[in-house]
């Protein structure tokens, strides 16, 4: 399907990367994000069930499944998201590169510079196109060449040519896809390494919509993409690795979008796909 050629390609980069150095190497360069037993309480309430998963660096990881399912839950272990929500109580291991994030001497602030994450609800600040791309490189001490990095983070983001002229202009005026648009390029502009997206797309009209998932194509090139979303021809366009967790928060499936989508395992994620409940 020609458009899985370009993640097809991008799967073969990793793979050419993950063989140079030797075998402890290649599993370390090939893989960003390692999930071991994870589970998750909220008060007591299980939400997510022991979840085993390797995510692949640059690459797009999509995680679907039915409402209340743990994909939000899971999406926010990664940047220590859930340490703000008191009810929650997380087990296992989360793994970034080796190094477990849960670990006391990880400190989340500068976790979440290298992880970085865009909502469902476009969330620009109430300031000027400019300075919402340079929030977080003041806040990081990052200004020199301020011009010069919030131009990179405009042009990753594709908006660049739609707001070159009117950067002092509110970040509330643009559009809800060019907001979004701009939330990414706040994203991008502190360089993270990781970029979550928490349906992204999902109050866009179609053609915003179409935006971001070219987006989100190209962004692969440079990062890690891990993406819920609801839509599930989003997840098989856009992604090259799918998760289906099911209800009661287990991770009941894990393998390339197109297995998943065309040959899954199981009749419950059949199910699912093919929309028989969800
Ligand atoms: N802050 C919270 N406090 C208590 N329970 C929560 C909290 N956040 C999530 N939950 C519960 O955890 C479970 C998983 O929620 P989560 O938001 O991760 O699911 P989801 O698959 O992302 O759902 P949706 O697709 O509807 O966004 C649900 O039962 C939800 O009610």
């Amino acid at each position: 399907m020609s458009e899985h050629e370009p993640t097809q390609a991008r799967a073969s980069t990793a793979d050419a990367e993950a063989t140079v150095g030797g075998d402890e190497q290649s599993i370390g360069t090939r893989t960003i994000i390692e999930a071991r037993n994870v589970s998750v309480y909220y008060d007591g309430e299980q939400a997510l069930q022991t979840v085993d998963l390797e995510i692949p660096r640059r690459q797009v990881t999509a995680i679907i499944g039915p409402s209340g399912c743990g994909k939000s839950t899971f999406l926010r272990c990664i940047n220590r998201m859930n340490d703000l929500v008191d009810a929650a109580t997380i087990e296992g291991e989360l793994r970034f590169d080796g190094t477990n994030i849960y670990d006391p001497d990880v400190d989340p602030v500068a976790l979440r510079r290298r992880v970085g994450m865009v909502f469902q609800h476009p969330n620009p600040f109430p300031k000027s196109i400019y300075d919402n791309v340079a929030y977080g490189l003041r806040i990081h001490g990052r200004t020199d060449n301020l011009d010069e990095r919030v131009e990179r983070a405009l042009k990753r983001a594709a908006l660049f040519e739609e707001v070159s002229d009117q950067l002092e202009k509110s970040a509330l005026a643009l559009s809800g896809g060019q907001q979004q648009r701009l939330c990414i390029a706040r994203c991008l502009a502190v360089d993270p390494e990781i970029i979550l997206m928490d349906e992204p797309a999902s109050a866009l009209d179609p053609v915003a919509t179409s935006k971001i998932e070219d987006l989100i194509d190209s962004l692969a090139q440079e990062y890690t993409v891990i993406i819920v979303t609801h839509n599930m021809q989003q997840a098989a366009r856009i992604s090259d690795q799918t998760a289906v967790f099911l209800t009661g928060g287990e991770l009941a499936e894990y393998d390339d979008t197109d297995t998943i989508f065309e040959d899954p395992d199981s009749q419950r994620v059949e199910d699912y796909i093919t929309g028989k409940f969800g």
